[in-house]
């Protein structure tokens, strides 16, 4: 297997393989300061869900109070006071206008370091994730599908989910599995996304088009698994049939256990991966929650008719 030292870039790869490591002063970027989790608690108020998941008393599983956030960089507020509840067994929707700050949220969930964190409190299975480093958070099946998948010259795809898998499965105490039985167990993994074995063999993303890059993230989801799987617009640039094998596979990994966390644009995706809860983001914040209709209404008046202002 070829060797590789993967950059400190933040992105699909490096965040679900726990490859990486932050170096330290970015790692302070991603924790709240005490004093800023007490000023959290004066933050406005805005809709989070209560109910029960499928089958009953679902455990929580994410839950977000209060998120503030601003851009390392320039300080500059994305995030302004974000609640989230997600239970067990839960599918959740974000939709919202371009620059509402649904990607923003969800990198902040994985610890991105383009973000800091100004307030408010993030539990995960009961642990403050905000003290977790990205890759724990990752090896505690936190699986996140980005937006626009990354390119990695000079390294197999195989190659590299086999690294992958392996990387989880050692933090894990759990045996690694060598380039041969990994075939095996990926082999029949790749019917379910309905991807050519050939792009195995190639370098990572490297020349796939924007539905196979999109295939390739949701194989990679389905080799690993995850607890919550966290997708980006997964459905961006998708045929239909190709939207239809992502939809296929993901529901074929929902447990009455796992979660999905989703940002669409589009009623499709969510007519085939039937949402528990669709929440919309506007400025900063989910100013609305609802069902399917929510994303009905939407696609029939835009915007303007469901809007928090
Ligand atoms: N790293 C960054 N550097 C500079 N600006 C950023 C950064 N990340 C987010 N922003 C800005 O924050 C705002 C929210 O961006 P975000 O990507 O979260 O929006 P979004 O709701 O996901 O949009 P879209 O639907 O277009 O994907 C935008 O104005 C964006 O330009």
């Amino acid at each position: 297997m070829a060797l590789f030292t993967p950059n400190l870039s933040f992105n699909t790869f490096t965040y679900n393989s726990s490859l990486f490591t932050l170096p330290a002063t970015r790692r302070r970027f991603i924790r709240c300061p005490r004093s800023l989790k007490l000023r959290a608690s004066l933050a406005v108020d805005s809709p989070s869900t209560s109910a029960t998941g499928r089958g009953g008393a679902a455990e929580l599983l994410l839950e977000v109070k209060d998120l503030s956030a601003v851009i390392t960089e320039s300080k500059q507020p994305v995030l302004k006071g974000v609640n989230l509840t997600v239970r067990e067994g839960e599918v959740h929707a974000v939709m919202g206008k371009n620059g509402s700050g649904k990607s923003t949220f969800v990198k902040v969930l994985v610890g991105h370091p383009d973000y800091e964190i100004t307030g408010g409190s993030i539990t995960y299975k009961g642990q403050d994730l905000l003290e977790m480093e990205p890759e724990e958070r990752a090896v505690a099946g936190m699986f996140m599908s980005f937006q626009s998948p990354v390119e990695i010259p000079g390294v197999s795809n195989i190659d590299f989910l086999n690294m992958a898998y392996n990387a989880r499965r050692r933090k894990l105490g759990q045996p690694e599995l060598g380039p041969i039985e990994f075939y095996g167990y990926i082999a029949p993994k790749l019917e379910l996304v309905n991807m050519k074995v050939d792009l195995l063999n190639r370098n990572v993303n490297e020349g796939f088009s924007g539905g196979e890059k999109k295939r390739n993230e949701i194989l990679q989801l389905v080799v690993l698994g995850a607890d919550l799987a966290i997708l980006d617009e997964i459905d961006s640039g998708l045929d239909v049939d190709a939207l239809r094998d992502v939809a296929k596979a993901v529901n074929g990994l929902l447990t009455p256990k796992n979660s999905v966390l989703m940002i669409t644009h589009y009623l499709r995706l969510l007519e085939f991966i039937a949402p528990t809860y669709i929440h919309i983001m506007e400025n900063g914040r989910i100013v609305k929650t609802g069902d399917i209709s929510i994303a009905k209404v939407l696609e029939k008046e835009g915007y303007k008719a469901i809007s928090g202002t």
